[in-house]
This record gives C-alpha cells, sequence and structure tokens, in this order.
C-alpha cells in the first residue's frame, strides 16, 4: 500500500532550511492500522503530505496505492482519501450536499453519489444531520463529516491527520469507533497521525514513531514496549538499608543501569516482570530481604519515548510547541 524510500523534504526560511522529513523508509500493508505517532514539529503532517501528493519531495521516492507520488500525483489522490487538520467541507451546502459534491468530484455519477452520500452519512451515523450545513455541527459532528468526505470513493487506503485533535475525550472515544469500523466495513488500510500516546497504544497495530524527521522505531506498540522500555517492577524496602539490599538482590535479575534506588523504593526495569518477580521474591526471602510490597506495570508509549529519545513525549511537544 505505501513504499517510501528516503523520502525528504526541506523548507527554505528566513536564515536557513528547515529538514522537516530526514529520509523516510516506510512499508505498509494492506490491512493493520497504523498509527504515526511523534511530537509537535517532529514531521508527520509533512509525511503524510507527501505520501498523499499534496507536497512534493525534496528527494526520495514514495509509492502508494500502486502510483508513484511524484510522477502521478492525480493518480495517487484517486486511489487514496486524506482527512487533513483542517475541515474539507464548505460552509454553505447541507451536509449530504457537500458530500454528493465530493463525489461527482471523483467521477462518480449524481446518482451514484447520492447512494454514496447516503451510505456514508449512515456508516458515520451522521443521516439525521444530512440537512444541516456544517457550521451548525459539532466538533466531533464536524470531524465525522471530515471522514466522510475523504470517504466517498471508497478508498482502500485512508490517511487521517490527528483525527482527533481538539475533541473532548468523549468525541475522540467516538471517532476512534467510527474510524475503527470503516476497517471492519470496507476493509480500509488506515494510516494516521496522532500525538495522543494512549490513542496510538489501544488503537493501532502498528506505531511508528518519528522524532526530528526521523522514524525511531517501528512495531506494535506490545513489541516496542518489551524491546525498549521493558515492564517496571517497583519494591518497597522498610528502611534505606533493606532497600539497598533489595537492590543488590535485583542485581542478579538486570542490568546495573535498570536498577534505580530512591530512598525506600527500588524500581527495575525487566523484559518480563511475571516471570522474573516471582524468582526475584524467591531469592530476597532466602537471603532475608525484607520486602513490604512489589508490584508490576507495563510500560507507556511515552516509556518507549523516553529510553529512546532521553526526552518524554511532553517535554519535546513544550520544545517543539513553537515549531
Ligand atoms: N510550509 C512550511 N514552511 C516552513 N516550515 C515548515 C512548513 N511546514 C512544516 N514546517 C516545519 O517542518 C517541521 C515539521 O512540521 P510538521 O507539521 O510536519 O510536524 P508535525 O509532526 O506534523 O507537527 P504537529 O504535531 O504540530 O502537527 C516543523 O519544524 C515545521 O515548523
Amino acid at each position: 500500500m505505501i513504499h517510501a524510500r528516503k523520502l525528504t523534504r526541506s523548507f527554505k526560511v528566513k536564515g536557513g532550511t528547515i529538514e522537516a522529513v530526514r529520509g523516510l523508509d516506510l512499508d505498509v500493508e494492506a490491512g493493520r492500522p497504523v498509527a504515526f505517532l511523534g511530537p509537535n514539529g517532529a514531521g508527520k503532517s509533512t509525511s503524510l503530505r507527501m505520501l498523499t501528493s499534496l507536497l512534493p519531495p525534496t528527494s526520495g521516492t514514495a509509492v502508494v496505492a500502486g502510483v508513484d507520488v511524484v510522477t502521478d500525483p492525480a493518480g495517487v489522490r484517486a486511489r487514496i482519501g486524506y482527512v487533513g487538520q483542517k475541515t474539507s467541507a464548505g460552509e454553505e451546502y447541507r451536509v449530504r450536499d457537500e458530500l454528493v459534491t465530493q463525489g461527482c468530484c471523483y467521477g462518480l455519477t449524481r446518482s451514484a453519489a447520492r447512494r454514496r452520500a447516503d451510505e456514508t452519512l449512515d456508516l458515520l451515523e451522521l443521516s439525521p444531520l444530512a440537512k444541516r450545513t456544517p457550521t451548525t455541527l459539532s466538533g466531533g459532528q464536524r470531524r465525522r463529516l471530515d471522514i466522510a468526505m475523504g470517504l466517498i470513493h471508497r478508498p482502500r487506503l485512508l490517511f487521517l491527520d490527528e483525527p482527533s485533535t481538539g475533541l473532548d475525550p468523549q468525541s475522540r472515544a467516538d471517532i476512534w469507533q467510527h474510524i475503527l469500523r470503516l476497517r471492519e466495513e470496507y476493509g480500509t488500510t488506515l494510516f494516521l497521525t496522532t500525538h495522543y500516546l494512549e490513542e496510538a497504544d489501544t488503537m493501532a497495530e502498528r506505531v511508528v514513531i518519528v522524532d526530528h524527521g526521523r522514524v525511531i522505531a517501528d512495531g506494535s506498540a506490545e513489541k516496542l514496549k518489551g524491546d525498549l522500555a521493558g515492564d517496571l517492577i517497583t519494591l518497597r524496602a522498610p528502611d534505606e538499608r533493606e532497600a539497598a539490599r533489595a537492590a543488590r538482590v535485583a542485581a542478579r535479575f538486570a542490568a546495573p543501569d535498570a536498577i534505580e534506588t530512591d530512598r525506600t523504593t527500588v524500581r527495575v526495569r525487566v523484559t518480563n516482570a511475571g516471570e522474573v518477580l516471582p524468582d526475584y521474591l524467591r531469592v530476597a526471602e532466602s537471603a532475608e530481604v525484607e520486602i513490604v510490597s512489589a508490584e508490576t506495570a507495563r510500560p507507556t508509549l511515552d516509556d518507549v519515548f523516553l529510553a529512546l529519545t532521553g526526552r518524554t513525549l511532553r517535554e519535546s511537544e513544550q520544545e517543539g510547541g513553537d515549531a
């Protein structure tokens, strides 16, 4: 579905050049939803705009839905759907009419476009709003209309640029339900950008993390968390002396830089806490180390980002906020 090689984009700005995307290599097969995740300014939108043929790359190649983005941009646009950050519907016409017009722009006959518009309104639960104008819709409803606009020609591949940004948590959850239904109903391959870690974690089957225009991790959320961050075991000792002894026992199970002691708390990163903790507790007991409590936690994607960059995603958002 997507095959990009060394895709690069720089922008000339006053006082220099911004390298927004620095050599993107990416292969996406049909089926699994992919989340393109990264802090503000990481290069997500620029990558998406190149893959959807809206922005020519400075160098590199991309074949999307079987078509080269540079030599046949119109061919790419005919085969994909794109839901950008800005709303795509106009202000004046009714919701259904907007969709019918969009369908006609994609070459459908007027009657086929009407049929498609009704099906799409139904799928996105917009039918009761068909006669309203887009300006009267709520943020979440308007976002659903944007998705409907991107879907009218039934693309096999749909790009969504931050589909849930700016919505309240309830509307975000609702948008997600609708997005995931597209895959069930039409087998649409979804490729979306987000900076909501939790969404990428729970909704996408593959997460591609970008930072400063480069891919820094690629895999299922589970795999990235297992490989890069590891599970966290938190042990509490009654005093600092026992904590130091607990840390010494931990050294039998984890590398020195995976063990951190903070007064009476010892944190240990391991690949599989479920296996390690019972063994650890057995050894600690036979060494008469007193442990008050022990708990395990799965890492988050933010832990993955931290392990890779030394920064949390939130810190990076602040750095890149005015980029
Ligand atoms: N038209 C442009 N002219 C100059 N610089 C640009 C342009 N478009 C993007 N950039 C810069 O390129 C970098 C990447 O921007 P991009 O919008 O791709 O990031 P992003 O990861 O999508 O961020 P966000 O999450 O905030 O949308 C940023 O430093 C941005 O300021």
